[in-house]
């Protein structure tokens, strides 16, 4: 049992306590400490429940070296309008509230101590729909309480905005909460079923793609990513550690994240990285170019040489691989990009996969200047950028919201990982949208470009206990 009540927490809390009275306004008090045991995360995820639904916060890296829950919300950032550039407002409100901290870490480890857990929309140029009016244009959240899995130790933080009406009693009452916490068991909650389920605007779709294809062979752009929705509706609500939970064990080697807004979650098992930091290593990813799996692992191996030797994808890649290294090279004084790509292989599809590694040069390189740098690449927006963004904005009468674009987190050490977040899907109550796009060159075909964007479906479909898998 987790114990966050003795008296160095509480003189630094009573520190904390001191200066929000002298200064009238509150100051963050921030605890780490090391844990003994720790229950499954997703245990722990759907045990949090009844208190803390609405305001819960996940994220998963593919190989588990980073897992955090994050619980409640003390303190959020969003940026609604275009007012002003909004991957600065984030760092620097950040800043301002780290200034005055009391932060009681004794860690030198990414992911422990005070962090925001959250992400942006992928067109801060459009209005968000009402689905996504919560979510806004970028939506950032520091929570009460936060559980660390990093390369296998478990850290427990916990987060108070202090303020002079607090006294020790809130150190108490917080301290109750995370006893009853990992006190409690998942309460058996019902299984919500699909009642219908409907793919939206197929045939339009279809018909933007060639119309995609037709500019690009006017030579207007290169490159675009046009994506599509489905539409679930389920006997209840559906809960977020249901769809974890099946995403747990069946997209295990993807990014998974859950961002609740209230009664939303925008949830995913993304594959694709945009970018890690860590001091001054940065870490990107570009993945680009798709063929199917088909469940014999001879037959996909035949497939992921296919797709090695395809023209098609291979340029669909190359245009991905130049961005990002463009993007980065001005940060870097050092950078590594191999030759060929790779290939991954997911669950449902593979991809032409090619990392990219850098140094950063100046310590002022925050990970959200490198996310702004890179929202968005060629794998969801195109090339070139503006262009691209265009002729979704035309083609797409729907919002994008917060798919395809950047979702992660940042520690007050400025380390962090922020994925790209496809395969993803919005849970509303009872309905769920699920979103799914593909690369349009000069040489797309509507109809296999309709079939491409039915198996990134599936990840979502699949949890979701949908059909047509
Ligand atoms: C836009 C999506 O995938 C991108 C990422 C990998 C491969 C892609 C492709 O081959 O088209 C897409 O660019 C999506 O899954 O919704």
């Amino acid at each position: 049992m987790p114990i966050i009540h003795h008296s160095t927490i509480q003189q630094q809390f009573n520190k904390a306590l001191e200066k929000a009275s002298l200064d009238k306004r509150a100051v963050l008090f921030s605890y780490t400490e090391e844990l003994s045991s720790f229950a499954a995360p997703l245990d722990l995820f759907s045990a949090s429940y009844s208190e803390f639904y609405g305001e819960r916060y996940f994220w998963k890296e593919p190989n588990d070296e980073v897992i955090l829950i994050g619980l409640g919300s003390i303190y959020s950032l969003r940026v609604n309008q275009q007012t002003e550039n909004r991957f600065q407002y984030i760092d620097r409100e950040w800043e301002k509230l780290l200034a005055s901290a009391y932060i009681f870490n004794p860690f030198d480890i990414s992911g422990t101590g005070p962090l925001l857990m959250g992400g942006f929309s992928f067109d801060s140029e459009t209005e968000r729909d009402q689905n996504w009016t919560s979510f806004g244009n970028a939506a950032f959240h520091l929570p009460q309480i936060m559980i660390s899995s990093i390369k296998g130790q478990t850290f427990l933080t916990i987060n108070i905005m202090a303020t002079r009406n607090d006294d020790e009693g809130t150190l108490e009452l917080l301290q109750e909460k995370v006893q009853k916490l990992f006190g409690s068991t998942d309460q058996n909650k019902e299984i919500s079923n699909i009642v219908n389920q409907e793919e939206l605007n197929a045939h339009e779709w279809k018909e933007s793609v060639a119309l995609a294809v037709n500019a690009i062979q006017e030579g207007e752009l290169d490159k675009v990513v046009l994506s599509r929705r489905m539409r679930l509706d389920f006997d209840k609500t559906i809960l977020p550690e249901q769809v974890l939970s099946r995403l747990w064990m069946e997209q295990h080697q993807s990014y998974l994240f859950a961002l609740e807004e209230l009664n939303h979650c925008f949830t995913g098992a993304s594959p694709e990285r945009l970018i890690l930091k860590e001091n001054d290593q940065i870490l990107s990813t570009c993945l680009a170019g798709s063929i199917k799996r088909t469940g014999n692992a001879a037959d996909d191996g035949l497939l992921g040489l296919e797709l090695l030797n395809d023209r098609k994808n291979r340029d669909e890649h190359q245009f991905v691989v130049k961005m990002i290294s463009d993007v980065l090279d001005p940060f870097c004084i050092e950078m590594s990009i191999p030759d060929t790509p790779e290939v991954m292989k997911m669950r449902d599809i593979q991809h032409l996969y090619t990392p990219v590694r850098g140094k950063v040069n100046n310590t002022g390189t925050t990970l959200l200047k490198l996310v702004e740098a890179l929202h968005p690449t060629p794998a969801l927006g195109g090339i070139p950028r503006e262009k691209a963004m265009e002729l979704i904005r035309e083609v797409e009468n729907s919002d994008r919201g917060f798919y395809g674009a950047p979702v992660g987190w940042f520690d007050y050490r400025g380390n962090g990982e922020f994925c790209v977040a496809i395969r993803s899907g919005l849970l509303k109550e009872n309905e769920a949208i699920l979103y799914s796009g593909c690369g349009i060159v000069a040489d797309s075909n509507p109809e296999d470009e309709y079939i491409e964007t039915g198996i990134k479906f599936k990840p979502m479909l699949r949890a979701l206990g949908g059909k047509n898998l």
